[in-house]
């Protein structure tokens, strides 16, 4: 992580880093797995010379705010949020940081939670001058509206919003994606694995034997190691590899200067992406991830046999997903691949991989893997984010 960051710094003179006036004033919303490693890289950055000054912070219940004593590194921060007074209110943050902006500070309000509340605010933030940083989906694979509603109020104010972290967590996905349309290349398709929690889960429980451990047991670990979403059912029904490749599918239309996407399916959100969702009928609404994990051993035995059959075709089992730009296709599913294949021998832990295939890179793909969840991966492609508009 350190080399990361000492690397984009060196990228700064360090004369336009340290006057207060300069810093880019930071609020977090979300202070999760996520948002709790996020502040500690933001403040890991030596002090003196780091671009930003981090002035407040807001969990589902409290805020703090303090753009005059902004919060430094050995500052019990969890204390003080939980002891604070002010209870949190969205809307007077709002208030409170356009006031900032009327006095030509930079602001960047940084959203690690998964609210659609949250992401609903994105357009009202932007009009007000503030660059929107995120690793939350919901914004951009939700109601096309409000995906067209952030791309007007950006464009209307200059305000940025950046959302490296929505798809493979750190991994340079969406920049890549932006650069290479952007630069006039086309997008024939994009495949690959997309979920660092159902990579997690295949790569342990389908290894191209006919047994090993139950499919109960990695979905718990997954959700252990922090791969998951608050509720692991948003994993596992396939939505969250559905929110990723309506995310790649608007990015593309968006950032493209070419009008070859015309075979691309226009999403009304993820819900019209083909998925197939993992979730036995009986396990579908239950309210909480706890009760959820609790009753999923009751489908080991099901499971159990999906993976003995693909090892009795020489095959394991992978979660894909897919936008096929050309064929006008967005889709997710399991898939059985054989155990050559790189989807099974090339994959370890929560990693993802993603294939680009386009004009320039044809007839081999652009490929990036690696970790695609887990929160330092998460909060440095938030981190990354940042650091692009110092
Ligand atoms: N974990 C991962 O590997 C990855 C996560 N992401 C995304 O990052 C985001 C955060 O994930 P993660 O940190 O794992 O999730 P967590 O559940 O750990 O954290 C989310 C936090 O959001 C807070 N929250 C919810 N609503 C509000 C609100 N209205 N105002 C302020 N805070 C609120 C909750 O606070 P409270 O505790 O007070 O209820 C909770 O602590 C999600 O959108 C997820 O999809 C993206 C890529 C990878
Ligand atoms: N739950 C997600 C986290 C990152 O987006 C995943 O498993 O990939
Ligand atoms: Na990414």
């Amino acid at each position: 992580m350190s080399s990361i960051i000492s690397r984009s710094l060196s990228f700064f003179p360090r004369s336009t880093m340290s006057t207060s006036q300069s810093k880019l004033h930071i609020a977090i919303v979300g202070v999760g797995l996520v948002g709790s490693e996020l502040i500690n890289q933001i403040l890991s950055i030596p002090q003196p010379t780091s671009p930003f000054s981090l002035i407040s912070l807001s969990s589902s219940t409290r805020t703090l705010f303090n753009p005059s004593t902004p919060i430094q590194p050995n500052f019990d921060w969890k204390f003080a949020l939980k002891a604070s007074p002010n209870s949190a209110d969205l809307r007077a943050l709002t208030t409170q940081l356009q006031q900032l902006v009327a006095e030509n500070k930079r602001v960047a309000i940084v959203d690690n939670t998964s609210s659609d509340d949250v992401a609903a605010l994105y357009p009202t933030w932007l009009r007000a001058g503030f660059n929107v940083i995120t690793p939350n989906k919901k914004a951009f694979s939700g109601e096309l509206e409000l995906w067209q509603d952030i791309i007007k109020a950006s464009k209307e104010s200059g305000a940025k919003f950046l959302n490296e972290s929505t798809v493979g967590a750190g991994l340079p996905i969406i920049n890549t994606l932006k650069e290479l349309v952007a630069s006039g290349d086309k997008v024939i398709k994009i495949e690959g694995v997309f979920s660092g929690t159902m990579s997690y889960i295949f790569n342990e429980f389908s290894t191209g034997k006919p047994d090993g451990p139950a499919f109960s047991s990695v979905v718990s670990i997954a959700r252990e190691k922090g791969y998951t979403e608050p509720h692991p059912a948003d994993d596992l029904n396939g939505f969250d590899v559905a929110r990723k490749l309506t995310i790649l599918s608007r990015t593309i239309s968006a950032f493209s200067h070419t009008s070859t996407t015309t075979a691309l399916p226009t999403l009304q959100s993820f819900k019209s992406v083909q998925t197939a969702s993992l979730i036995p009928p009986a396990l579908e609404g239950i309210p909480t991830g706890d009760e959820f994990i609790s009753r999923l051993p009751e489908f080991d035995e099901s499971f159990a046999k999906l993976r003995t059959e693909a090892s009795e075709e020489g095959d394991v089992l992978r979660f894909v997903g897919v936008v096929d730009v050309q064929g006008g296709v967005v889709k997710a599913g399991l898939e059985k691949y054989p155990t050559t294949h790189p989807f099974a021998t090339s994959l370890g832990g929560s990693d993802n991989i993603m294939l680009f295939h386009t004009e320039r890179y044809s007839p081999r793909p652009l490929i990036i893997q690696g970790a695609g969840a887990g929160a330092a991966v998460t909060a440095m492609g938030v981190l990354g984010d940042l650091l692009k508009l110092v």
